[in-house]
């Protein structure tokens, strides 16, 4: 075993590292006896009594569900495997041919056991077991920086991203009543609207008028639009990013270490690592770009306290200022992880349904019909009452979602003892939802391949040329339970906005030969030129 292990390793020049890495793993295997690896417990307090009913007791036993072994897993994963540097969904998709709808993958280097299943019943059960503090174990590595490396900054609160158990019950319940409560992100709006608006002025300035060609890189336009809006809902401050001739460096210092980030927490914190034994460089590049990330948002952070403080509002405006009422620490760790969140996130799902809507010009052209109704003079503002009726709108974006989700799943450790496909999953293993396989299904979707905004209204079923009805656990881009996603609202807002804005404004045309390219690692995001034409109307 030492000497397949070794060999995987051959060449890397790291012979010190190897070696330590050689005596873990064989540790590691030689004491992985099941039972005693595969859960984690300790993010739950309470106990509960073994159950004895007919369902658990006639299940199958846990160690029966098919999978690789350990070694195996390893071996695909590590350097030279044929898994090594592929993506969560070639992986799925390989264990999936395999071994079917349901494996188990087994756990080490500290990690739980997980079962991957791309069974909505079981998404069902899952969701239904999650205890009041569910876990979603992720990013151990930023909760090693915040914790470990940066106690100066963080003081003791690692974020809601990467808590667990109560510490992240604490947080989520300050932040809740802030971010989750409808009518305060929506009295963003005005400013919302007024940063779509500047997004297509720089646009109109950017563009060669004559091909419709962006002059810039639309990617990163799209990202300075994301910063400025989430800015102003964190922060309340107007970080003036899109009059800017260069982009300003503090963000491009963010853009860069979320990039670094998204590619290098894939390898830590999703697949084999021993990053808890020895940090290798690798590692520390990870360190160095969370370390960029915190630099940079806590320069805008700093600037807003200051400004509020001077200020003394009567009543709390942004985001920050509410939770900085509440706690000052949870207040920084949410700006800076609003701030992390909201920015590929948004931006890929804005690219992704400008791109479906660019290569489907009839959907587009429905939707410009609601749009037109909706501000029939293009200068007229967005309010509350002229954005609440935009469901061809709304049927874009999910039907984006549905088709490129910014997750491939989603993951939780079984709050309970848990049947899942007819197997016993005990409480604390990890449980991997692959949500987008089944989206992209026609088992699930019909017609799923096509871009069909059509299926998620109601008032078109009689024109709809596929049936509307779909499980809900297949479509959960947001998450699901007391752990979603808490930038939904705000997240909404934002692309809503701008999508009013650029549909109502220009006609969009996908001119590349082959469908936009995507990279895949910790989130799912576009990549690769931008072939876009923009005409104005
Ligand atoms: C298209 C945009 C977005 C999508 C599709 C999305 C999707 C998700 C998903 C799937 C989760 C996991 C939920 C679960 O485990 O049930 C999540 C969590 C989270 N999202 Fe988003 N997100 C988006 C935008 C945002 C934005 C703009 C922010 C920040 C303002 C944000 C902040 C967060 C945070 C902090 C969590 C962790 C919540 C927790 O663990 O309590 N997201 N998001």
């Amino acid at each position: 075993m030492i000497s397949k292990f070794t060999l995987l390793y051959a060449g890397s020049g790291q012979q010190a590292t190897k070696c330590v890495m050689d005596q873990l793993l064989v540790r590691q295997l030689s004491n992985s006896s099941p039972r005693a690896q595969h859960v984690i417990l300790e993010h739950f307090e309470t106990k509960e009594e073994a159950r004895e009913d007919p369902e658990w007791v006639n299940a199958k036993d846990y160690e029966q569900i098919p999978g690789p072994s350990s070694y195996r897993m390893l071996r695909d994963q590590l350097p030279g495997g044929r898994l090594y540097k592929t993506n969560m969904h070639v992986l799925e998709r390989h264990y999936r041919e395999r071994y079917g709808d349901i494996f188990r993958i087994s756990g080490i280097l500290g990690k739980p056991d997980t079962v991957f299943t791309f069974n909505p019943a079981d998404f069902e059960t899952v969701y239904r077991n999650e205890t009041i503090w569910p876990v979603r174990v992720g990013l151990e590595s930023l909760g090693h920086y915040r914790l470990k490396k940066r106690p100066d900054v963080f003081q003791g609160v690692a974020g809601l991203v990467t808590s667990q158990g109560r510490a992240w019950g604490d947080i989520r319940n300050k932040v809740n009543p802030v971010m989750m409560k409808v009518q305060n992100i929506r009295q963003n709006l005005p400013e919302v609207d007024n940063i779509a608006q500047d997004f297509l002025d720089r646009l109109d300035s950017k563009l060669d008028h004559n091909t419709g060609k962006l002059t810039t890189d639309l990617t990163e336009e799209i990202k300075m639009w994301a910063f400025e809006s989430v800015a102003v809902v964190a922060l309340n401050t107007r970080l003036g990013l899109l009059a800017r001739d260069k982009p300003d460096p503090n963000v491009l210092k963010i853009v860069d270490g979320m990039n670094a980030f998204f590619e290098k927490a894939y390898t830590y914190d999703v697949t084999p690592s021993f990053w808890k034994y020895i940090e290798t460089p690798g590692f520390k590049e990870l360190m160095k770009a969370y370390e960029d990330v915190t630099d940079a948002t806590t320069f805008y952070i700093e600037k807003a306290m200051e400004k509020f403080e001077n200020e003394q509002n009567d009543e709390a405006r942004s985001v920050l200022e509410k939770l900085y009422r509440i706690n000052k620490n949870v207040a920084v760790v949410m700006a800076i992880d609003m701030l992390m969140a909201g920015l590929d996130t948004t931006s890929a799902t804005v690219i992704s349904v400008l791109h479906f809507l660019g290569q489907n010009p009839e959907k587009q052209e429905e939707l410009r019909k609601e749009l037109f109704k909706l501000l029939p003079d293009p200068k007229m503002p967005l309010t509350e009452e002229n954005t609440k009726n935009m469901p061809y709108l709304r049927a874009c974006i999910k039907e984006s979602l549905r088709l490129k989700p910014i997750a491939n799943g989603n993951f939780r450790l079984s709050g309970r003892d848990i049947v899942l496909s007819g197997y016993k999953v005990p409480k604390g293993v990890g449980v991997y939802m692959a949500t987008m396989s089944l989206s992209n299904s026609d088992e699930y979707f019909e017609r799923s391949a096509e871009f069909l905004p059509e299926r998620w209204i109601k008032a078109a079923k009689a024109t709809c040329p596929v049936s509307q009805k779909h499980n809900p656990f297949v479509y959960l881009p947001f998450g699901f339970g007391p752990r979603t996603c808490i930038g939904k609202r705000l997240a909404e807002l934002e692309m809503e906005t701008l999508l009013v804005r650029l549909i109502r404004n220009y006609r969009v045309t996908w001119v590349g030969e082959k469908p936009l390219e995507y990279i895949n690692d910790l989130i799912l995001r576009p990549t690769g030129e931008m072939k876009f034409k923009f005409e104005k109307l």
